[in-house]
């Protein structure tokens, strides 16, 4: 806490800070807080998980605590999850100091919105499109407010939101502090900075290597068609306790989706054509462990902090070095480890090789896994099971029927025969995915932004539930359980460990 105190942080954040857990600051928090406080304009840059959500939040509320009264700041993001989640976390920072912050975005209620924005919050984080509603309605007005935050400001900017920004630049104060943070800053940026900002105080978290170290990154070559038995293989070999897929287009992700679940998994998939609703429950179940494996399209890549995500899986290689930066930067979060997998057809290796080079890391070869190491990784989870089971001690009510079989029965094929029952069935059940064409590269100067995906009020396609794996949700609830035991107490520690590489 010393630490953040000497970074001007004030009482009442501190005892927030502390009720959060976060100890000292990150790095980036670090090297953003002091000058952002002095109202400097920045652009912060530093790697996934490194806490670049407080390295704005906590300057933003220090200055909104200052000013109690009308909106003080904007915080724009691209994906409307992630507007909750980063309007979650300032609340959380600012709860001690009476500033209120409220998720502005499309898709939901607006008339609840504006009923909510009748309260006055200080802060608001929105999506560009939705901001623009209300700026249009004028349920919102910037006129008064002194800082702006652009998250994953590239992202932005890939989105085609490069107009958007720069109307709603136009409607804020000339005098307003600008803060733009990403964990990739690619060169476009330079012209949004140069247009609206004065003299940016540009802090870069100088790592070796634009991923985090602490995430194992892989790759495996296979053909199109083996792409899914694979994954189902690596699943069950890997049995992680939350995994992403990432797929390359919506109808992918909802192929992926209907095929896991046939399969018996437990997964829900996530892009920008579901309903609000949906996209919302799914995200609930996914962070609650209700759900083990999100299957998603990039709108999931950007920002989205989820405790216990051990895996992600490229199911298909992304189209840029950012991208793929990103979606494997939503494991190892935090100071926490993380297992990355990308699957790549050999017409992509090349792209595979350009990702490595742009991310200075070499991804190891994994060979495909076969059957009977899925099978054997399914047997080992069952001996897991019982292990578990044992430890768990409440067992006194089973004692006279296991004394009663055992009379009958040798204990050696008693606990094979539960061994079988606990095991997984290998499902062969046969799904169909339509081929995905393999990637076509282009250069960076060709690349058209990519337009409306997550603001689209596109028709959701309402999912059936379907089976899930009702004992697999008992398992990932008791390692989510562990996992989140482990974050806590490591966290401090193995942020204070890392920081040499950052420098
Ligand atoms: N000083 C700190 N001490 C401990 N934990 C922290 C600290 N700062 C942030 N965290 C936690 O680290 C996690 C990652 O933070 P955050 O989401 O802000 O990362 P990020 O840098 O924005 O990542 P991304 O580039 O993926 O958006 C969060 O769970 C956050 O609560
Ligand atoms: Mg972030």
């Amino acid at each position: 806490m010393e630490q953040f105190k000497t970074l001007g942080v004030s009482e009442s954040i501190l005892e927030s800070l502390s009720t959060m857990g976060f100890e000292e600051p990150t790095p980036i928090q670090e090297k953003t807080i002091p000058p952002a406080l002095e109202g400097k304009d920045l652009i912060g840059q530093a790697q996934t998980g490194t806490g670049k959500t407080a390295a704005f939040g906590i300057p933003v509320i220090e200055k909104a605590r200052r000013q109690p009264e009308g909106l003080q700041a904007v915080v724009l993001t691209p994906t409307r999850e992630l507007a909750i989640q980063v309007a979650e976390e300032l609340n959380r920072i600012g709860n001690q100091s009476g500033v209120q912050c409220l998720p502005i975005y499309g898709g939901q209620d607006m008339s609840r919105q504006i009923r909510a924005l009748k309260k006055r919050p200080q802060i608001i984080v929105a999506t560009p499109g939705r901001l623009m509603d209300h700026m249009r309605r004028k349920t919102i007005r910037l006129q008064e407010i002194q800082v702006i935050v652009l998250d994953e400001a590239d992202e932005m900017l890939n989105m085609g939101f490069y107009e958007d920004v720069e109307k709603i630049m136009e409607d804020t104060p000339e005098h307003k502090q600008i803060l733009l943070f990403s964990a990739t800053m690619p060169r476009q940026i330079q012209s949004l900075a140069n247009r609206f900002m004065n003299e940016p105080v540009l802090i870069t978290i100088k790592a070796k290597e634009v991923t985090i170290p602490l995430v194992e990154q892989h790759y495996i070559e296979l053909q199109e068609r083996e792409k899914f038995d694979v994954l189902c293989r690596l699943i069950d070999i890997q049995s992680p306790d939350l995994a992403i897929v990432f797929g390359r287009t919506k109808r992918r992700v909802d192929e992926l989706t209907e095929a896991l679940k046939k399969r018996g998994y437990s997964a829900e998939g996530i892009h920008g054509d579901l309903t609000q609703g949906k996209r919302d429950s799914v995200l609930r179940q996914f962070r609650s462990g209700t759900v083990d494996i999100l299957i998603a399209t990039d709108v999931a890549a950007r920002g989205l902090d989820i405790t216990g995500v051990t895996h992600v899986y490229n199911f298909d290689i992304p189209q840029d070095s950012e991208s793929y930066v990103h979606r494997i930067g939503r494991t190892g979060r935090a100071g926490q480890s993380g297992i990355a997998i990308a699957f790549v057809i050999p017409r992509e290796l090349d792209h595979l090789r350009t990702i490595e080079r742009a991310t200075k890391r070499n991804m190891m070869r994994m060979a495909i896994p076969t059957v009977s190491e899925a099978a054997e990784g399914q047997q080992r989870l069952a001996v897991e099971k019982l292990l578990r089971t044992v430890e768990g001690k409440d067992l006194q009510r089973f004692r006279g029927m296991a004394q009663e079989l055992l009379d009958k029965e040798d204990s050696m094929t008693l606990l094979s025969a539960a061994l079988k029952l606990l095991t997984k069935e290998t499902n062969r059940v046969p799904v169909t995915l339509s081929p995905e064409a393999p990637l076509r590269v282009r250069s960076r100067r060709d690349q058209k932004p990519r337009q409306g995906r997550t603001q689209g009020h596109g028709q959701g396609q309402g999912q059936g539930q379907g089976q899930s794996r009702g004992k697999g949700s008992n398992r990932r609830n008791f390692k989510g359980a562990q996992g989140q035991f482990k974050q806590d107490s490591m966290k401090k520690d193995r942020f204070g460990k890392q920081q040499p590489s950052y420098h």
